[in-house]
C-alpha cells in the first residue's frame, strides 16, 4: 500500500531514498529550492546537479519549489538538508506539516554553537513532539543505494509503531530496515562516524595503510560510543549498521565526501581547496568542533575529534594529527 511521501532536500541522499520511496511504492514529491533541480525531477525525471548517475528516476517520484504544495497531505516528511542549514530551512515549514505526518530525518550531523543532534533541532524548528519524530542511519552511500545494491539501515523512533511505519514506507527488494527506539544512538553513530570518516581519509591521502586506518576507526569507535553513551544512547546501537556498519562503509569508500575531504586534505590540500572540490556536503566538518563541544559538556574526552579540530582551524599535519591522539602514558585499551 503506497503513501504520500515529501521528501525536503533533493541532494545526493534526499534524491536516491526518494528513488527508494518510489521504488517502494509510495507516491513521492521532492521539494529543492533550486529551480533547476525542481524542474528536472519534476519534467525529466533527473536530478543532473545533485544525483547525475541515476538517467531516469521513477515515474512515481515528482518535485515541487512550493512549500505548502510539498507537504500538503503528506502522511511522512523526510528531512535530508546539510545539517547546519536544517533549522533555517525547516522554520519555513512550520504550520505546513499535516498534524499527524512523521517527520524523518536522513542527516548526519551535530548543529555547530548549539552542539545539538538533528533530532533536537528538527523538532524544536517544527514543535513536534518525540513520537513523531524519526532518525534512518546505517551504511548508505547514496551512489551505491541509487544503483539499488542490497543495503540496509535502522529506523529509530520513540514510539517503535511509527518506527515500523516509516521502515515498511522504504523497503524494497533490495533497501532493508530494522527498526529501535534508541533515536540518539542513532543520531550520535551518523554524526560521529563523519569525524572519523575524515580522519582515515586523512591518513590514506597521506600514504599510511590498513594498521592506521584500523587503529583510527577503532578509537574513533570508543569515542562516539562513549560520547554516545553520555548522551543517553543505548551502547548496543554502536555495534550495529547504524555504529560499525556505518563506520565499515564510509571510512573504506571513497565515494563517502568526508573520507575524500580527508583524503585531500592529507594529499596536502588546504580545507578551503578540499571545500571546493567537495562532491557535496562533507558533514563532519562542521560537525568536528561541536563534537568536541559536546565532550567538553558531557566530561567526556574526544581526543580524535580534538585533532581533527586542529586539522580544521590549525592546519596540522596528518603525522601530528596521529602523533597528538595519545599521552605518553601507559594505559588500558
Ligand atoms: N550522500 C550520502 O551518501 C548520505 C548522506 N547522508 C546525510 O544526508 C544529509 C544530506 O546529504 P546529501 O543529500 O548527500 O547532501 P548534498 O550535499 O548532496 O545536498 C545537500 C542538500 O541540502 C540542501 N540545502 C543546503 N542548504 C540549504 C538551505 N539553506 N535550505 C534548504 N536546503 C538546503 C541542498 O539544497 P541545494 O541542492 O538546493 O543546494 C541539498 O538538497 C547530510 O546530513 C548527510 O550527512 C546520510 C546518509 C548517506
Ligand atoms: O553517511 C554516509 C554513508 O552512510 C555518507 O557519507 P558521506 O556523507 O561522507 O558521503
Amino acid at each position: 500500500m503506497g503513501r504520500k511521501v515529501t521528501v525536503l532536500g533533493a541532494g545526493a541522499w534526499g534524491t536516491a531514498f526518494g528513488q527508494v520511496l518510489a521504488d517502494a511504492g509510495n507516491s513521492v514529491t521532492m521539494w529543492a529550492i533550486e529551480p533547476e533541480i525542481v524542474e528536472g525531477i519534476r519534467d525529466h525525471h533527473h536530478n543532473a546537479v545533485r544525483l547525475p548517475s541515476v538517467e531516469k528516476l521513477p515515474d512515481n517520484m515528482t518535485a515541487t519549489g512550493d512549500r505548502a504544495e510539498a507537504v500538503k497531505d503528506a502522511e511522512i516528511i523526510v528531512v535530508a538538508i546539510a545539517a547546519q542549514f536544517a533549522r533555517i530551512a525547516l522554520a519555513d515549514f512550520k504550520g505546513l506539516i499535516p498534524e499527524d505526518a512523521i517527520v524523518v530525518s536522513l542527516m548526519k550531523g551535530i548543529e555547530r554553537k548549539t552542539n545539538k543532534r538533528m533530532d533536537e533541532v528538527v523538532r524544536e524548528a517544527l514543535d513536534l513532539p518525540a513520537d513523531r519524530f524519526a532518525a534512518i542511519s546505517g551504511p548508505n552511500l547514496s551512489k551505491e543505494i541509487a544503483d539499488r545494491h542490497p543495503a540496509a539501515t535502522v529506523v529509530g523512533c520513540a514510539n517503535l509503531d511509527n518506527a515500523k511505519k516509516v521502515a515498511e514506507t522504504c523497503t524494497t527488494s533490495y533497501f532493508k530496515a530494522f527498526v529501535t527506539n534508541d533515536v540518539i544512538g542513532l543520531e550520535m553513530c551518523g554524526s560521529l562516524k563523519n569525524v572519523t570518516a575524515l580522519a582515515v581519509g586523512m591518513a590514506r591521502g597521506a600514504g599510511y595503510g590498513e594498521n592506521t586506518a584500523a587503529m583510527i576507526e577503532t578509537r574513533g569507535l570508543a569515542e562516539l560510543t562513549a560520547l554516545g553513551a553520555a548522551a543517553g544512547a543505548d551502547p548496543k546501537t554502536f555495534a550495529g549498521l547504524a555504529g560499525v556498519g556505518d563506520l565499515i562503509a564510509t571510512c573504506g569508500s571513497p565515494l563517502s565526501r568526508n573520507y575524500t575531504f580527508g583524503s585531500n586534505l592529507g594529499k596536502g590540500m588546504s580545507v578551503e581547496e578540499a571545500t571546493k572540490v567537495s562532491n557535496g556536503v562533507a558533514e563532519g566538518v562542521p560537525t568536528t568542533d561541536a563534537v568536541v563541544a559536546l565532550g567538553k559538556e558531557l566530561g567526556v574526552p574526544t581526543p580524535l575529534a580534538y585533532q581533527m579540530s586542529r586539522v580544521l582551524n590549525e592546519g596540522i599535519s596528518c603525522a601530528e594529527m596521529l602523533s597528538g591522539l595519545f599521552g605518553r602514558e601507559i594505559t588500558a585499551e
